[in-house]
């Protein structure tokens, strides 16, 4: 008989992708221009006609260069270091625009990231580092809730602060163009470490900066 609950433990195992960089296949353009030629021709399409003729090519490309972060491990961005040691407020960076695909439908999901940390003994990175990790993070096939959580783990791992708190709004595709049909919909999610988890005072006042 099938454990239920093993099962159900298993797949959450599974689902927690690797924070660090995965290996590009040798052949995954090559791969992947098949693959679309074989979309196409599955939708009645004729791959070969003029306008489609270099249309798995490109999409290859395109799916290479949106699934990047791949290849990546954004926490090694956050390595550049500074410390200043008299300071000891927060350090919040706004609106940090990206563009993802949900794992799901590989569709577009696209919004504004929200990074806050307290530096830990006066430790910081640079302003643009936070941004470099959320993009790193987005260029993959994603969950809006797994990409928020990476980005407050990535900080955690490498800076170590005494707080973090990452929130991100976005719009996913899925829900506009298809499915559902509910475009405008924004989802929200956040994520808080450290003293902010459990402060709420604190937390609440770091979330009010990062949206007012
Ligand atoms: N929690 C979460 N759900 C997501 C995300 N991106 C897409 N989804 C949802 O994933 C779900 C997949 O549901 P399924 O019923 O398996 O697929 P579906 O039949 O295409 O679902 P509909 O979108 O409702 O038509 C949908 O409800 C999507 O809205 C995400 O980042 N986080
Ligand atoms: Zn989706």
């Amino acid at each position: 008989m099938t454990d239920l609950n093993a099962t159900a433990m298993t797949a959450c195992k599974d689902d927690q992708r690797p924070l660090g960089a995965l290996s590009r296949p040798a052949d995954a353009e090559e791969r992947l221009a098949n693959a679309v030629r074989t979309i196409l021709e599955a939708v009645g399409e004729n791959p070969e006609r003029e306008g489609l003729q270099d249309t798995p090519q490109r999409v290859a490309k395109m799916y290479l260069e949106v699934f990047g972060g791949l290849y990546e491990d954004p926490r090694e961005h956050l390595k550049t270091q500074f410390s200043a040691d008299q300071h000891h407020a927060a350090v919040i960076v706004k609106d940090i625009r990206f563009h993802s695909m949900c794992e799901h439908h590989l569709l577009p999901v696209h919004g504004k990231a929200h990074v806050a940390y307290l530096p830990a003994g006066g430790r910081l990175t640079g302003l643009s580092k936070l941004a470099r990790v959320v993009e790193g993070f987005a260029r993959r096939p994603q969950l809006q809730e797994r990409m928020t959580d990476q980005v407050a783990q990535a900080m955690e791992d490498v800076l170590a602060p005494e707080a973090v708190l990452v929130v991100i709004e976005a719009e996913h595709m899925c829900m506009s163009m298809r499915g559902v049909r509910s475009p405008g919909s924004t989802t929200v999610t956040t994520v808080a470490r450290g003293t902010w988890k459990h402060d709420h005072t604190a937390r609440m006042e770091i979330l009010s900066l990062l949206r007012g």
